[in-house]
């Protein structure tokens, strides 16, 4: 029996990356979070400690910056896909790259009617992310967003469920689902419109929300994988993580008042969380490290 170093990666994580496209006096910018990790032979360092092949931390972070400016930016899947090669392209122990980047969604200011040429305000919590994977030569695409806050004030309904001594849940045929949907959907292919798919999926997930009569957020959550899947062939699958922000009706009815589901009191945690992926029975299951879940 032995000991040996398992998988490992290393990188610099969330190097905060503003740009601004002065080309015209309309800037624009970009305000992104990067992370990058690389993978390979790393053994020496782990077992001796000589660094020989570990291009250090700082450097991806400098690297982050340079290319930032060697070239636009542009879409998110594009400059993870350029970081990552670069670094797999040019230091030979490096195999494999992640590059997870989250972007913040910035609008212009109105003034007067029209948006501000150089003044902007954070739209909301919601972020862009995407997660790329380059394995020697190939290159894998898990994109998505985080935090999109949906409300259905009716239209929602939570009954049918095992009684057991511990419960005290009153079934419900009307009440507000609420939830922060984060999803990350994975492509077949690179040669993908990455803006384009990003907002057809985001207005799919958001209507598919808003249509489906739902018995539970589990079905939601399901109707709502299933709309995107249907409308993108590039379109692997589809996770998505949904905590349940539940509002629950206030007891008015201590005060002689009645409460037709129109005051509720919000709570913040505990919180149920439901998770799950649709995907399509035909394409082979991806590792879980493309999804830049915890495991490596
Ligand atoms: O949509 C729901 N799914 C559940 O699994 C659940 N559990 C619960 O207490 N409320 C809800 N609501």
């Amino acid at each position: 029996m032995g000991i040996v170093m398992g998988p490992n990666q290393y990188g610099k994580a969330e190097c905060r990356l503003v740009t601004v496209n002065r080309d015209t006096e309309r800037h624009s910018i970009k305000d992104l979070n990067v992370s990058t990790s690389l993978r390979g032979d790393f053994d020496e360092t782990h077992l001796t400690g000589d660094n020989s092949s570990v291009l250090p931390t700082d450097t991806q972070k400098n690297t982050v910056y340079a290319k930032a400016k060697e070239a636009p930016v542009g879409e998110i899947e594009d400059f993870a896909l350029r970081l990552g090669r670069h670094f797999v392209d040019t230091q030979e122990p490096v195999r494999g790259a992640r590059v997870l980047i989250d972007e913040y969604a910035w609008e212009r200011i109105p003034v007067g009617g029209a948006g501000h040429d150089h003044a902007f305000s954070r739209a909301n919590d919601e972020k862009r992310t995407t997660a790329v994977t380059i394995d020697g030569s190939r290159a894998h695409v898990v994109s998505g967003l985080k935090d999109m806050v949906v409300l259905k004030s009716t239209g929602s309904e939570f009954w049918g469920y095992p009684k057991d001594q511990y419960t005290t849940l009153a079934e419900t045929e009307d009440r507000i689902l609420a939830t922060a949907v984060t999803a990350r959907w994975r492509y077949l292919s690179t040669d993908v419109d990455w803006a384009k798919s990003f907002e057809a999926i985001r207005s799919t997930m958001l209507e598919a929300f808003a249509t489906t009569h739902s018995y539970a957020l589990q079905q939601s959550l399901y109707e709502m994988g299933r709309a995107v899947l249907e409308q993108q062939p590039r379109v692997a699958e589809i996770r998505m993580s949904l905590p349940n922000k539940h509002n629950f009706r206030y007891d008015l009815e201590r005060f002689g008042l009645d409460n037709n589901n129109e005051v509720f009191i919000a709570a913040d945690r505990p919180y149920g969380l439901i998770e799950g992926t649709v995907t399509r029975d035909d394409v082979e299951a991806a590792p879980a490290a493309w999804y830049s879940l915890p495991e490596f």
